[in-house]
């Protein structure tokens, strides 16, 4: 029997009578496959080596027909390098655009994970960094301080077109305060503002084809929203949440449309389940992210064809989360109670949002996307010691 189970993908099912098990061979050659390498237990969105000549289901026993082929691919992989491909398999491609990420300061967080998984699709990348974080930044990159988190996994390493000053609290010059323009970490900087950034990056490159918005501030995280002073909360929504309408309502005039104008924010799980610490209205500032969305995806979707959508990240050590000052608490409250029990690596946010950033997804917008090892689906912490030797099932 064979069965055509992608774009010109031949697949041959060889049924045994005598032990039921099923054999899957490719014919016609190969394909390339997404997701988890077994053999590294890492993350690739990359063809590579994925080509397989045989595959076979891991446990089909008791079953008659195979239920999900694709996965049967996914995990069994041969690596032959014999193995030539003959198709293009599905890859997220994107030669040939140019994405504007806002709030890269180092290697740490996940604006530099995403720029290197568009990187490595192959867009072109520009950055928007903090004007206070500029200097050291720059100055990092220049200096080779973060090529080993540079290299791309065909071994190259992602270039940064160019890197622009950028305060996302500001939408113009008119609204920057004396102290602000006075202030040293300022000084040397120019046209910083989301409008002027925009402009300039109208003026280089005329067009962008993707925007992420991967930043937030909240000067009171620290403080329990009942603590948290009325100048605290609308600095926190106005940095982590206005700043993305308001780079939307500069830069999407400027956004290639169709397919391939997307963009998207990082959210947290904050703006709608209790997270106590996560205060100073960060939480309030999420919530609105995640409700703008919405909004904003039915306004750039009918007037300028652009996808807007949000992912809602698991815990990660970046200099913000630090700040907080229990991320490390986080991270292992989430092994110990999501139904994935692994740490979360950046590049698995990072390629989450090459996918929704590229034509792969054209059909989704408005969406909250949770990468998070599954942590948001759970009702339960599992771990929590009122269970104590209770028969609660903690895994399989
Ligand atoms: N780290 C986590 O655990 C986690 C979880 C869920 C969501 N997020 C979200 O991910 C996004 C990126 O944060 P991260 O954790 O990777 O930390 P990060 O420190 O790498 O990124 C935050 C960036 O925001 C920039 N920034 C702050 N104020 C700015 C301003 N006014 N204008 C321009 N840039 C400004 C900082 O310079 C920094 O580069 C944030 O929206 C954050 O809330 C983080």
């Amino acid at each position: 029997m064979e069965q055509t189970i992608a774009s010109g993908l031949q697949m041959k099912v060889v049924k045994s009578s005598v032990s039921r098990n099923i054999s899957w061979k490719m014919t016609n050659s190969s394909a390339a496959v997404f997701g988890a390498n077994p053999k590294t237990n890492s993350y690739s969105m990359f063809p590579r080596a994925s080509y397989i000549s045989s595959v076979k289901p891991l446990s089909c026993n008791n079953t008659s027909t195979p239920s999900k082929s694709n996965e049967f691919i996914t995990r069994e992989m041969s690596q032959s390098p014999e193995s030539k491909p003959t198709l293009p398999g599905l890859p997220i491609d994107l030669r040939g655009k140019r994405a504007f990420i806002a709030g890269i300061a180092d290697e740490n967080g996940y604006g530099w994970a995403i720029a290197k998984s568009l990187a490595a699709a192959g867009a072109e990348i520009l950055v928007g960094t903090w004007v206070p974080a500029m200097n050291i930044f720059e100055t990092s990159l220049h200096r080779g301080k973060f090529d080993a988190s540079r290299i791309l996994p065909d071994g190259s390493l992602i270039e940064i077109t160019k890197v622009y000053p950028l305060d996302a609290v500001f939408d113009n010059p008119e609204d920057v305060p004396e102290d602000i323009k006075a202030n040293r970490r300022y000084a040397g900087y120019s046209n910083w503002t989301v409008q002027e950034v925009a402009e300039c990056v109208k003026k280089d490159f005329g067009t962008i084809d993707i925007l992420v918005h991967s930043l937030a501030n909240g000067p009171e995280v620290t403080k329990p929203l009942l603590e948290t002073s009325r100048k605290g909360y609308l600095a926190a929504l106005s940095a982590s949440s206005y700043s993305y309408v308001s780079l939307l309502k500069h830069f999407v005039p400027i956004m290639n449309p169709g397919k391939c104008g997307a963009t998207i924010s990082l959210t947290h799980n904050a703006s709608e389940r209790i997270i106590p610490g996560y205060g100073g209205g960060m939480s309030s500032a999420k919530a609105a992210l995640e409700s703008d969305t919405r909004v904003l995806a039915f306004e750039a979707g009918r007037r300028y064809k652009v996808r807007i959508n949000t992912i809602s990240a698991g815990p990660l050590r970046s200099r913000a989360a630090k700040a907080i000052g229990f991320v490390d608490t986080m991270i292992e409250y989430s092994i110990n109670n999501a139904p994935l029990q692994k740490e979360l690596a950046a590049d698995e946010v990072g390629n989450a949002a090459a996918f929704l950033l590229s034509p792969l997804s054209s059909a989704i917008t408005g969406s909250v996307v949770y990468v998070d090892n599954g942590l948001n689906a759970m009702g339960m912490a599992v771990d929590s010691p009122v269970f104590g030797d209770n028969n609660i099932p903690k895994d399989n």
